[in-house]
C-alpha cells in the first residue's frame, strides 16, 4: 500500500522536483526522489508518462509519481511537444522562435503530465495540465529550459515564466494545473497518502 512516506517522484530533472516540492508541500510534506534515466518512448505525452511510471514502478518496486512536460506549437500542430528536450538542446531559445518564423500565430502551450502508478502490477493514472500563451524572444534567467521564450497569457503580467518569481509561476503553469487533479485524486483516495 502506498503512503505519504513511500511515493517517490522519479525524475532527473532538478528543476523540476524543487517546484514539485514546493506545489505538493500541503498533501506531501516529505515527498522522496530519486534520479532515474528511464527510456521515454515516442508518441503521445499521456502514453510517455504513463509508461515512464510503468517503468519507475518496476526500478522502485513501490508506488512512484513521473511527469513528462511539453512545449507545443499551435501552428505546428502541437510540435515540439514531448520532444522539446532535444529541440531545445541542439536550437537553442533563437532556434525555438526561428521555428515560428514562417508563421504568424505565436501561440503555444505547456503541458505538463503526471503519471502516479501503485506498484509494478497498476496501472498509471495521468493528470494533464496545460498553460497557453505565446513563444517570445529569450528574456529572464536562463536556468530551467525554456522558460526564457515562453510568456504564459496572464490577466495582467506580461512576463514570461524565467522573469516571474516561483510563487508567480507556480501559481499558473502546467505543472501546478496538473499537480491540482493530482490533489483531488488523493483527496478522492485517501488509503493512498495514509
Ligand atoms: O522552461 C522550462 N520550464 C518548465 O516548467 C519545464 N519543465 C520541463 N522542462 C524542460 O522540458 C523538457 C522536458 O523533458 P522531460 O519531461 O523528459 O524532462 P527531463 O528529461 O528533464 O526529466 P525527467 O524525464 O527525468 O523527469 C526538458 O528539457 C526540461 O528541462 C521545462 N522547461
Ligand atoms: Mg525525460
Amino acid at each position: 500500500m502506498a503512503s505519504a512516506s513511500t511515493v517517490t517522484f522519479v525524475t532527473g530533472n532538478k528543476n523540476k522536483l524543487a517546484e514539485v516540492k514546493e506545489i505538493l508541500a500541503d498533501v506531501v510534506p516529505l515527498l522522496k526522489s530519486q534520479d532515474l534515466d528511464l527510456p521515454e518512448l515516442q508518441g503521445e505525452p499521456g502514453d510517455i508518462s504513463s509508461e515512464k511510471a510503468k517503468l519507475a514502478a518496476i526500478k522502485i518496486n513501490g508506488p512512484v509519481l513521473v511527469e513528462d512536460t511539453s512545449l507545443c506549437f499551435n501552428a505546428l500542430n502541437g510540435l515540439p511537444g514531448p520532444y522539446i528536450k532535444w529541440f531545445l538542446d541542439k536550437i537553442g531559445h533563437d532556434g525555438l522562435n526561428n521555428l515560428l518564423s514562417a508563421y504568424t500565430d505565436k501561440t503555444a502551450y505547456a503541458q505538463c503530465v503526471f503519471a502516479f502508478c501503485a506498484g509494478p502490477n497498476s496501472e498509471p493514472v495521468v493528470f494533464d495540465g496545460r498553460c497557453p500563451g505565446q513563444i517570445v524572444k529569450a528574456r529572464g534567467p536562463t536556468n530551467f529550459g525554456w522558460d526564457p521564450v515562453f510568456q504564459p497569457d496572464h490577466p495582467t503580467l506580461k512576463l514570461t515564466f524565467a522573469e516571474m518569481n516561483k510563487a508567480e509561476k507556480n501559481k499558473i503553469s502546467h505543472r501546478s494545473r496538473s499537480l491540482a487533479l493530482l490533489k483531488e485524486y488523493f483527496i478522492k483516495h485517501p488509503e493512498i497518502l495514509k
